[in-house]
């Protein structure tokens, strides 16, 4: 909890008849219910709540005329059967309340002032003091995917997102998507982007990588980089981007906020949260892919995604069925790995410790790596120089899975990485070799558990900056010229090979899901850009910050 710093206003007001010493700093409102004879109540402890100034949502002016106002759920409250019959004046304070798992409400509290002039002092305080803080959102571009997870979106906006929007003073220009990409190609072309203060996107991991990919596609246009060389130095977005959780999985609103709530959302944007994220680019022979935020996986992710594409009218139950299936199914890949290791910098995909809010491994790695670039002007155009760095596994793999962040999510609330970090500029690359169905098993229910997945012969992982993945029967020239020499086969051999390698009856090969879309190449490069984009967002709070046993909400 902040300091309280310099009192602005220090009054005598009623709160549920009940008077209290109510002060207000630049940080802290603060109310202390007033003991009249502690000789008489020796025993009742004096409460005081305090609320800090920057998750104040707004402050409501009560109608005295009426004497009576408009409740959430559209029901009217009389101001003195709530206040009591003395009210006089009222205001009313709406602010963040935390409750269990990660989530926020909004409370309020509702003050009665003895005369007309210390209300509108009071109003008029908190009001200047919320101004003040610049970091919060005036305008929103709001993009809905009506179709998104259980088709919801729509709801989910009108009902809980957009009066809190109104409440906090937050105006919108709200689009409902009409066809897939729609999002995105607004964004790069249509969308005046100078009058918005961020861009919140109603949906799921799908839907917040349009966004991303309209946003960076601008940013780079704009900014004259070429998309398709994969050593360019990426131009950050300047846009902030909130999600509100409307999809099947969620994963990128979970692993940034702990939860995947609309409203505690929405109160992240409305208070102006900021959450840096690193962003991997894809690329196929100097052709730009996609860009990915959580998870690229080859194999067992892959294969499940695209199984599960064509069971969308399922809904989010469509990866469970698809999951269980691909289990079952049991396919093994073969190719070549090389990656970068990630030097220099701190952590690894196997420290205890968690990415927390305000975490010091991305604020140390962001500086260092920025450090470096301006220093030394030495990116991953050197890195990708300094061969003798890159080391390469060639292997036959159930899935390779690469995780920009933890990749949390109901499924598997630790993530698929869970020391993974959200702004550190490495991706954890998980390599899951060939191995029975039973150890497969283990290591996917290991994800449910406290156990770690990682600590099995045949799982690895390594924390990397950039990495290569080309499947074994590649239609690379040059891997076909090499494949034939090394097997000293016809090129129909290995045609043949390609669709159906020596067993006859599995595929050569999966696909890339990559944040849930399914990817054209299978050979692919990929690199990490710390931190590119920004989140309405404040990473995962620790549970001390938020664990007060004294609020109701929280048992
Ligand atoms: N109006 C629309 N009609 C059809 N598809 C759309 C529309 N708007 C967006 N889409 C596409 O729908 C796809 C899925 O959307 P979204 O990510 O919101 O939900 P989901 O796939 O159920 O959830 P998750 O990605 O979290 O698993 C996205 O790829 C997006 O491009
Ligand atoms: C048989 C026991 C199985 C227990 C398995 C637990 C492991 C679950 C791990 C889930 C990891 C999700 C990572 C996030 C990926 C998203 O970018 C993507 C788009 O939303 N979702 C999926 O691909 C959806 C992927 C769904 C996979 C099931
Ligand atoms: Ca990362």
């Amino acid at each position: 909890m902040e300091r309280p710093g310099r009192l602005l206003l220090l009054s005598e007001l009623r709160v549920r008849n009940a008077a209290c010493d109510v002060s207000l700093s630049r940080c802290l409102l603060t109310w202390k219910r007033r003991v009249s004879s502690p000789v008489y109540r020796p025993f009742r402890p004096s409460v005081s709540h305090s609320v800090s100034v920057s998750e104040i949502i707004a402050v409501r002016e009560e109608d005295e005329d009426s004497g009576s106002r408009q409740t959430d759920d559209g029901s009217w409250n009389k101001i003195e059967e709530r206040e009591g019959k003395d009210c006089g004046q009222a205001f009313t304070v709406l602010y963040v309340e935390r409750c269990r798992q990660h989530r926020w409400r909004c409370a309020e509290v509702t003050f009665t002032c003895p005369d007309v002039a210390l209300c509108q002092r009071w109003v008029s305080s908190i009001r200047e003091q919320l101004a003040a803080i610049t970091s919060r959102p005036r305008r929103l571009l709001v993009y809905i995917n009506p179709y998104g997870g259980k088709r919801q979106g729509k709801r989910i906006y009108d009902q809980k997102v957009a009066p809190l929007f109104a409440q906090a003073g937050v105006s919108t220009d709200v689009i409902v998507t009409e066809y897939a990409n729609h999002a995105r190609d607004h964004l790069r072309k249509g969308a005046e982007l100078k009058k918005y203060d961020g861009v919140v996107c109603v949906g799921g991991d799908g839907m917040f990588s349009e966004i991303i990919h309209g946003l960076i596609w601008r940013t780079q246009t704009d900014g004259g980089v070429d998309l398709n060389c994969p050593d360019e130095t990426l131009l950050p977005c300047s846009l902030r981007i909130g999600i509100i959780p409307a999809g099947s999985t969620d994963c990128i609103c979970f692993a940034t906020v702990g939860t995947n709530d609309p409203v505690t959302s929405a109160l992240h944007i409305i208070v102006g949260d900021s959450q840096p994220m690193d962003v991997s680019s894809v690329h196929h022979n100097n052709t730009f892919l996609r860009y990915s935020v959580s998870l690229l996986g080859y194999g067992f992710y892959g294969d499940v995604l695209t199984d599960s594409e064509r069971k969308r009218w399922m809904g989010p139950a469509r990866y469970d069925f698809s999951g269980v299936k691909m289990f079952l199914t049991h396919h093994y890949y073969e190719g070549t790995v090389s990656y970068l290791p990630a030097r220099g910098i701190l952590g690894t995909p196997r420290d205890a410790a968690r990415c927390r809010s305000g975490c010091l491994v991305c604020q140390r790695n962001g500086q260092l790596l920025s450090d470096r670039a301006e220093n030394y002007e030495m990116d991953e155009a050197s890195d990708s120089d300094s061969d003798s760095e890159w080391r390469t596994i060639r292997g036959k793999f159930l899935a390779i899975n690469a995780a920009s962040m933890s990749c949390a999510c109901p499924r598997t609330p630790k993530g698929l990485s869970p020391a993974a970090h959200l702004a550190d500029g490495t991706t954890d690359l998980i390599l899951v070799r060939k191995c029975s169905r039973f150890n497969f098993l283990r290591h996917l229910l290991r994800h449910t558990s406290k156990d770690d997945q990682f600590d099995m012969t045949f799982v690895e992982v390594h924390r990397v900056r950039r990495f290569r993945f080309t499947p074994r029967y590649c239609q690379s020239d040059s891997d076909l010229e090499l494949d034939l020499r090394e097997n000293g086969k016809h090129q129909i051999f290995s045609q043949i090979f390609r669709d159906h390698p020596a067993c006859g009856c599995a595929p050569a090969y999966s696909s890339w899901n990559c944040d849930g879309e399914i990817l054209t190449h299978t050979a692919i490069d990929v690199r990490v850009h710390c931190q590119l984009i920004k989140l309405f967002a404040r990473g995962i709070e620790e549970p001390a910050v938020f664990e007060d046993l004294t609020n109701p909400c929280a048992i």
